[in-house]
């Protein structure tokens, strides 16, 4: 029988592929829906607000702490926030399911908040030469960015046995469908 709440989390050192495969399972599953954090970094060309992210500045972002709306959240880089709204999670959880793309310790609160009904998935790179190709191959950083990224990486990487699965994500085609499989399973379970 298909669950009453699903939280399905895909995480992730920064560059592993965990927003191209959420992209991806979101075409593949049009019943989930994907939660849309807030952040204070700034938007990039190909963002749309509302859609990847809601960009909020600072004040506004604290704001919010303070009034409770924020489920979980970070200062993942360089100061910047990064949160995931209560009011994203209590709706669509409820109506497909709901498909977060969030920081290795965020995803270990959302899993700690919601137990059975969370799937954390952790993405991992076949490598980290390669995570650092593809860090500088998206060309969004800076090279002081991806420095960052990357000794975070070599932390979260230590992590990925407190999920409940590990995709490695080689060839795209296939973690997206391991990745799929797993999704269905948890659905259905
Ligand atoms: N804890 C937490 N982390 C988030 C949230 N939204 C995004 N992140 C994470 O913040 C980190 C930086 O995200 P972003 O700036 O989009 O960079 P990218 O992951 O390298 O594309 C990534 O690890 C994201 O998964 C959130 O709502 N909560
Ligand atoms: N399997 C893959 N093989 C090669 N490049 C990939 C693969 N998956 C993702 N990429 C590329 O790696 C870069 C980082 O992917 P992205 O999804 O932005 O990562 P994340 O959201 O984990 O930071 C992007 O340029 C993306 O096109």
């Amino acid at each position: 029988m298909p669950k009453d709440r699903a939280i399905i989390v895909l995480t992730a050192p920064s560059g592993a592929g965990k927003t191209t495969i959420a992209h991806r399972v979101l075409e593949e599953r049009p019943g989930l829906s994907f939660s849309v954090s807030a952040t204070t970094r700034d938007a990039r060309p190909d963002e749309t607000d509302g859609e990847d992210y809601h960009f909020l500045s600072v004040d506004e972002f604290e704001k919010r702490i303070n009034r409770g709306d924020l489920l979980e959240y970070e200062q993942v880089y360089d100061g910047l926030y990064y949160g995931t709204l209560k009011s994203e999670i209590a709706e669509k959880s409820k109506d497909g399911g709901v498909l977060l793309d969030i920081d290795v310790k965020g995803a270990v609160n959302v899993k700690k908040a919601f137990g059975d009904d969370a799937l954390v998935l952790f993405v991992a790179p076949p490598s980290v030469e390669e995570l650092e190709r593809r860090l500088t191959g998206r060309g969004t950083e800076t090279d002081d960015a991806v420095t960052t990224r990357l000794a975070r990486a070599r932390m979260e990487l230590g992590m990925q046995d407190e999920f409940d699965a590990v995709v490695v994500n080689d060839d795209l085609d296939e973690a997206v469908e391991e990745t799929l499989s797993y999704v269905d399973r948890f659905i259905q379970s």
